[in-house]
């Protein structure tokens, strides 16, 4: 377990924020010899199962000991968000209401809708879905394009996936679990079909077994990022344990290398010497257990403190706290920080601006019958989950360890929409025996309340809109911060950028039922009928298909909000080399600094960042 040191106060780096952007970059700073503090509002989670067992992916979001729960808004017209039957209130305090049927309790308090996050060491990668998708490599050449700055080419970012690889192991399920359940392995198969891969009914076990073993992200096929298919799902885990960036900076702390921890301490304000240019120096925090109000746990006391960095202060905080801290410290728009009678630092309009997300979409269907791969799985960890005690049995051998040695989403299909902008893949429609509707409290055991519910759900990639934000509520640092993602027609409408964006998810919907039609193609497998709840038979025509879509759909890889651009370009926030604009010894690592939202899944490309970011720092 890391130390927690709390004599020492003066470093040469600072880190905020330990996870997918902060965590890797602390400790490559530390390895290079660098005295580094990496400082976390949680704490380290080690020995808690939930963390570890991928299975427990939905059960981890809602530990108390590391959630913090963020509200947003998709739509700002409230009475609009409220149709969405995922919208929540709140009757006490943490204590929460969700959906309008029945009513909300008289004096319930409207909060929006949940979007997880995770206060802990290794942050949201601490609690994620656990699944590494490569980013695109036309993410990489338009950063280089935006800034002219050539090490952001593809072709020169490759190296940092190495980097990445050298601490983070990566697997996939392992087939023989999945194929286990005929049922399942019914509608893997169904799904294969739509893709063009569909195997003989009377050898599906042995057809499907090959594809599973597609890597999407290979990096042999020179077209990978425009191939179509049916591949398995990658997940950050090693022998079917989940581990990650948390494992890296233990690793990092034992080794002896100069990486100091200081956990339950949330930073508030950075600190400028402002004789000249404005130079960061350090920042303020106040030591304390679960202070910011995202948590279930807040509301004890806080002592305060400082610390100095005699080289520089990266903040790595995510996407929106890592914008409160900025704004709450003097740098953005200079009129939202003066409502809040905070001094300006940097007057940078583009903090909290530009917010991009995927947009998600389930089709879930209840069968007669459970699925037996689920068969004594309580998702609890109390003493009479069978899934565990297999999976704790058998730490060695991925393929007896059973459903708790998987995230639970067993196959995808990766597909070029019709309405995609470039030759990338945009759609990832993936599977799995849960009731996944999106992120609501409790969500997780809504998700596997019965064993009967499969989901195809779609997440769509390179998505147009950039109008979501995040503002200061208030100037108190323990505060929770306005998210507004403005969703589809209210977000970026230019060249009918909603509308693409929209028709590409009804194009997913109808290849999710397509893949619900060929099951039954492979009924030889024996697996029981299904009726569909979500959308529901009734909603067929584009129309219906996209007001559903509209209504209902999630994200949950926040970023951009503080992006990286041209020097020109009034809206950026750093420059190409991580540097906050407009002061010195400041950087920002993490989500925030895409100007778009990178690849399919977001976690691949934020570790990139961090290993190129500790590579600039280092060597310049
Ligand atoms: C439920 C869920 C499932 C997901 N599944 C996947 C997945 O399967 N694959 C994928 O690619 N992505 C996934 N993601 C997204 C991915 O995990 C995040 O986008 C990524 O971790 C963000 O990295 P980050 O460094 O920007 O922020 P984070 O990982 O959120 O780290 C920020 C850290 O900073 C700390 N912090 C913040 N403010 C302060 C402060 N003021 N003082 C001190 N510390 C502070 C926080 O406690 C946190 O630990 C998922 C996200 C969620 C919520």
């Amino acid at each position: 377990t890391p130390v927690t040191a709390r004599d020492q106060l003066e470093y040469e780096y600072i880190v905020v924020g330990s996870g997918a952007g902060g965590g890797p970059l602390a400790c490559r700073l530390a390895m290079a010899g660098h005295n580094t503090l990496l400082i976390e509002a949680g704490n380290d989670q080690n020995g808690n199962i939930n963390i570890s067992v991928p299975g427990y992916q939905a059960v981890v979001t809602n530990d108390p000991k590391l959630r913090w729960d963020m509200f947003v808004n998709h739509y700002q017209d409230q009475e609009r968000a409220m149709q969405d039957p995922k919208y929540t209130w709140e009757v006490a305090p943490y204590q929460y209401h969700v959906g309008s049927d029945p009513p909300p309790p008289a004096g319930a308090k409207p909060l929006g809708i949940l979007y997880p996050r995770a206060g802990t060491l290794g942050g949201c990668v601490t609690h994620n879905a656990l699944i590494l998708i490569t980013p695109h490599a036309s993410d990489w050449d338009n950063i280089a394009s935006i800034t002219g700055d050539e090490s952001w080419a593809a072709v020169n970012m490759n190296q940092y996936l190495d980097k990445v690889y050298e601490w983070l192991p990566v697997e996939p399920t392992d087939p023989t679990i999945l194929l286990s359940d005929l049922q399942l392995t019914q509608h893997l198969a169904g799904g294969a079909a739509v893709m063009g891969v569909g195997p003989d009914p009377l050898a599906a076990v042995t057809g499907l077994t090959n594809t599973l073993l597609n890597d999407p992200n290979s990096r042999l096929n020179p077209a990978r990022d425009s191939t179509e298919g049916f591949f398995q799902i990658p997940l950050i885990m090693e022998s079917g344990t989940r581990t990650a960036v948390r494992d890296f900076i233990a690793d990092t702390v034992q080794k002896g290398y100069p990486l100091t921890i200081r956990q339950n301490c949330h930073v508030t304000k950075i600190n400028f010497d402002n004789s000249t240019t404005p130079q960061a120096t350090g920042v303020n925090f106040l030591d304390g257990n679960s202070l910011y109000r995202a948590s279930p746990l807040s509301g004890g006391t806080s002592t305060p403190g400082s610390a100095t960095a005699t080289k520089e202060v990266i903040i790595s905080g995510g996407a929106f706290s890592t914008i409160q801290l900025l704004k709450l410290s003097g740098i953005g728009p200079a009129s939202e920080l003066q409502q809040f009678n905070i001094s300006v630092v940097s007057n940078l309009p583009g903090v909290g601006q530009n917010m991009q997300d995927r947009y998600e979409i389930p089709v879930n269907v209840k069968h007669n019958n459970s699925f037996p791969i689920l068969n004594g799985c309580t998702f609890d960890s109390k003493p009479d989950d069978a899934c565990l005690t297999r999976w704790q049995d058998n730490p060695y051998i991925l393929a007896q360890r059973g459903a708790y040695a998987t995230n639970g989403l067993a196959a995808t299909m990766g597909v070029r929409s019709n309405y995609a902008s470039t030759t990338d893949l945009d759609l990832y429609i993936f599977a799995g025996p849960v009731d996944f509707t999106g992120y609501f409290p409790d969500w997780n055991d809504a998700a596997v309340a019965d064993h009967q519910h499969f989901s195809w759900y779609t997440l769509k990639a390179h998505t147009r809109n950039q109008a979501g934000t995040v503002e200061l509520r208030s100037a108190d640092p323990l505060d929770t911060p306005v998210i507004n993602f403005n969703y589809f027609d209210t977000g970026t409408t230019a060249g009918g950028a909603d509308e693409l964006d929209l028709l590409a998810m009804v194009q997913a919907v109808n290849m999710s039922r397509e893949a619900l039609r060929r099951y039954y193609d492979y009924d030889v497998l024996g697996g029981t009928a299904f009726v569909e709840v979500e959308p529901g038979e009734e909603v067929q025509s584009t129309e219906e298909v996209g007001e559903y879509i509209k209504q209902r759909a999630w994200g949950h890889h926040a970023s951009c909000t503080a992006a990286i651009g041209a020097d020109d370009d009034p809206n950026a926030v750093l420059d190409s080399q991580f540097r906050v604009r407009g002061v010195q010894n400041l950087r920002v690592v993490d989500a925030s600094v895409f100007p778009r939202i990178p690849g399919i899944f977001i976690q691949a490309p934020i570790f990139m960042i961090s290993e190129k970011a500790a590579d600039v720092i280092l060597n310049g």
